[in-house]
């Protein structure tokens, strides 16, 4: 959430967090090469909807003003914390060389591919974060027992992922004794959805590429709508088979992710005593693909036409911009409602579906991430997503400014962040603005009855006129054959006289 070297007592009472690439004095943001600037952080004022009755309670709201209002701004090609890094898609020492980001089905990889994708995974679950730290207590706690010694953590690149998923869906904290306010999620059930999921993905692309110095490193995706009941990815030299230990609900002992510990798994702790979760890493995965034998609707993927039916919707989002919104692209493909747009209170489609369709770690929302498939169920939606945005091209009115749910606000600051973005600047179309592209074959829709009518009658149409033509040129060429006749009448009668004098000597022998 916030660069290491602004969480010192200092820092945090600046309320500046403007640190200097090159670590130089009088170099904030980079300024003396010309990278970024230092700037007043400008928060959301616009009104949001009546699920979140309170204020001043939760330090998500306004973010990211409870702990900082000066960050830098970065010119151009440069980004990160201090401006020290290049944009999505870019490299070299002015970052104005290209490179290409693209992001393919990873069963369309090789298998040397798929093994170094899982490798570098390991390796991120294993790296600390260089540059970023996360707060384990609210901000009335943050510098500690003696007022000076604020309350943050170091974390690995993988669990950083997951805590920030965490972060962004925790309750508000009621007071001691208290059940926590459930009616908060700065990251689902509004349009924010699909842009919060955007960056939090293009995080982990970017720390995974520093760490692995590449560049072009990018993260795959798993084509989800494949219907059935098996996952075709839980394999285990990819995501891990199923054990037959722990009830089925394991990861087999051959995969590295059988290794994996997660975190955040102590949800009531954080909410009756008002802590934030860590990075202190618990129990395994557990994982039961389809099995759910509670819940037949979550015992398949997504189909085909699923992905086709929710591309055609046009608009974007619909009143009350929520989990309830019918009608609405995101809330489909987020999927609250049928796949063709109907909200339907029990109805779970294309991203929820996948989710649940886990059955384990990650199908419950505070602790998704945990499970690696996360990220490639996610980047699958955001290929969607992107796919929606080039189809309809909805330019800056498709996003709703204000009455959505708090964080989903089209200025807002998308939480916890770090430096500031709002959802607006994820509304764009990935080749053109954020540096990565897809490779999907999308499917294609099928022909209504009624346009295998049309085509039936547009060949039998076709065929008359064609055969009709034939059988007309032919009584052409045949009668203008006769017609010719009398041109050729000379030749043609004197051997036909001769033609009837032999017929004729041969009957008289
Ligand atoms: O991790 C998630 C788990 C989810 C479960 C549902 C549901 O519809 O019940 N939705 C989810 C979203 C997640 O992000």
């Amino acid at each position: 959430q916030f660069p290491r070297q602004c969480v010192t007592p200092e820092g945090l009472r600046s309320g500046t967090c403007c640190p200097s690439p090159t670590g130089r004095t009088n170099d904030e943001c980079g300024s003396s090469t010309g990278r970024g600037r230092c700037v007043t952080v400008t928060a959301d004022e616009r009104p949001h909807g009546p699920q979140y009755p309170h204020s001043g309670r939760d330090d998500r709201e306004r973010w990211p003003l409870r702990f900082f209002n000066r960050t830098c701004q970065c010119n151009e090609n440069f980004s990160g914390h201090h401006c020290g890094r290049c944009k999505h898609g870019l490299t070299g020492p002015s970052c104005n060389q290209k490179v290409n980001v693209v992001r393919r089905n990873i069963l369309q990889m090789s298998s040397e591919e798929q093994k170094a994708f899982i490798n570098a995974l390991d390796q991120a679950k294993r790296t600390v974060h260089p540059d970023l730290v996360i707060c384990t207590r609210r901000y009335e706690e943050i510098f500690g027992a003696d007022g000076n010694s604020p309350q943050f953590e170091n974390i690995t690149i993988y669990n950083f992922f997951v805590w920030t998923h965490y972060y962004s869906v925790g309750k508000t904290y009621m007071g001691p004794g208290q059940d926590g306010f459930g009616g908060v999620d700065f990251s689902h059930e509004g349009p924010g959805f699909v842009t919060w999921h955007r960056f939090h993905l293009l995080q982990l692309e970017r720390d995974m590429q520093d760490m692995l110095g590449d560049p072009t490193f990018a993260l795959p995706y798993w084509y989800f709508a494949i219907g059935g009941s098996e996952c075709d990815i839980c394999t285990d030299n990819l995501f891990g088979a199923r054990s037959n230990f722990g009830n089925g609900r394991t990861i087999s002992a051959n995969s590295v992710f059988s290794q994996w510990r997660v975190i955040c798994d102590h949800l009531e702790e954080y909410e009756k005593l008002g802590t934030i979760c860590n990075s202190t890493e618990g129990g395994t995965l557990r994982r039961h693909a389809g099995g759910n034998v509670d819940r037949p609707m979550v015992q398949k993927l997504p189909e085909p036409q699923d992905i086709i039916d929710c591309l055609d919707l046009d608009t974007f989002d619909t009143p009350p911009y929520y989990s309830t919104s019918t009608r609405s692209f995101r809330n489909t493909i987020e999927g609250y409602s049928a796949p063709q747009g109907d909200y339907d209170p029990v109805v779970r489609s294309l991203h929820n579906l996948a989710h649940l369709f886990l059955n384990g770690t990650g199908g419950q929302t505070h602790l998704s991430p945990n499970d690696p498939i996360f990220v490639l169920l996610h980047t699958f939606t955001d290929a969607i997503f992107d796919e929606w945005l080039q189809r309809h091209s909805p330019g800056t009115v498709g996003y709703p400014e204000a009455n959505a749910p708090i964080g989903h606000n089209r200025h807002f600051n998308m939480v916890p962040f770090w430096p500031p973005i709002t959802n607006a600047e994820m509304f764009v179309a990935a080749p053109e603005g954020l540096g990565y592209n897809y490779e999907v074959d999308w499917p294609t829709r099928p022909y209504t009855l009624s346009e295998i009518l049309t085509i039936a009658i547009v060949v039998v149409v076709l065929v008359v006129i064609v055969v009709g033509g034939v059988i007309a040129c032919v009584v052409r060429a045949y009668s203008s054959v006769e017609g010719l006749e009398p041109l050729l009448g000379d030749h043609y009668r004197r051997y036909s006289e001769e033609e009837r004098l032999v017929e004729q000597s041969k009957s008289v022998v």
